[in-house]
């Protein structure tokens, strides 16, 4: 496992550094897929691109690359969660022994439908421009990098919930006890935290999306993505999702 939910290394300030670490792979990934247009024809339900596979060629492409990465031990490791997971062949490999720090009953939430839904519906057409380049193999493995990363992040929220959870169990019992969500939901959240992280991950967007030149200093007003649709992203879904993962992990904590 990563180093911020290793067995030693478990503390709320450890998990809170990797998700910082992961909003770097968020906003490249982003400003990666930005590079190809919409390219629709990829998530047509009824285009029917691949012989004998009915359905998007996106979820082709998704479904086939899961099914490599699963043989491979990706879902044996608690902080990776598929998208297609009907079906999955299982891991061929030797077990890494990841440490097992989450409870049983939270270990298997799985809210991908909702990121995939928010994704392709939502978040795509604020970030890349309309058109079709005919690109689609690498448009594809674009996007499974972004939903790979935002899934990560947001399935954090179980590391999160369950250091939470340790720090100040007499607080977090009886609201799961009379299976209190909304009481959860107050407890588990850190407003001042929220925003510092919109903010940081607006100025990444700033940061690391500007094109840089070598010859002058001058900062140019261009952005890959636009920072506000990062922060946006981070306001609207990512940090609503995770404390969703949370408040679902907690209600089970103690089954
Ligand atoms: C992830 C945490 O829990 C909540 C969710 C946050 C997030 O998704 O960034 C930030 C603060 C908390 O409201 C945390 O406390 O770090």
């Amino acid at each position: 496992m990563a180093e911020g939910s290793s067995g030693s290394e478990f503390t709320l300030d450890s998990i809170r550094k990797s998700l910082i670490r992961q909003e770097d792979t968020i906003v490249f990934c982003l400003m990666e897929r930005a590079r190809f247009p919409m390219n629709s024809a990829l998530y047509n339900q009824s285009l029917d691109l691949v012989p004998g596979f009915s359905g998007p060629l996106v979820d082709f492409i998704v479904q086939e690359t899961e099914a490599v990465q699963a043989k491979a031990g990706r879902y044996v490791n608690p902080e990776e969660n598929p998208f297609f997971p009907d079906n999955l062949p299982p891991s061929l490999v030797p077990n890494y022994n990841y440490s097992q720090v989450l409870h049983s009953g939270g270990a298997s939430i799985n809210i991908n439908k909702a990121i995939w839904d928010m994704y392709l519906n939502q978040l795509l057409p604020l970030f890349v421009v309309a058109g079709d380049d005919g690109n689609y193999a690498s448009t594809a493995a674009s996007d499974l990098s972004c939903l790979q990363a935002l899934s990560r992040r947001i399935h954090y929220g179980k590391f999160v919930a369950e250091i939470k959870f340790r720090d100040a169990p007499h607080d977090y019992e009886p609201p799961i006890r009379a299976k209190d969500a909304d009481e959860l939901m107050k407890l588990l959240t850190d407003e001042r935290v929220e925003k510092m992280v919109k903010k940081r991950v607006e100025k990444k967007a700033i940061v690391f999306g500007q094109d840089v030149s070598g010859s002058n200093n001058a900062v140019s007003k261009h952005y890959k993505v636009d920072p506000s649709v990062v922060a946006r992203l981070y306001d609207e879904w990512v940090i609503p999702l995770t404390k969703r993962v949370e408040v679902e992990y907690l209600i089970r904590r103690l089954d």
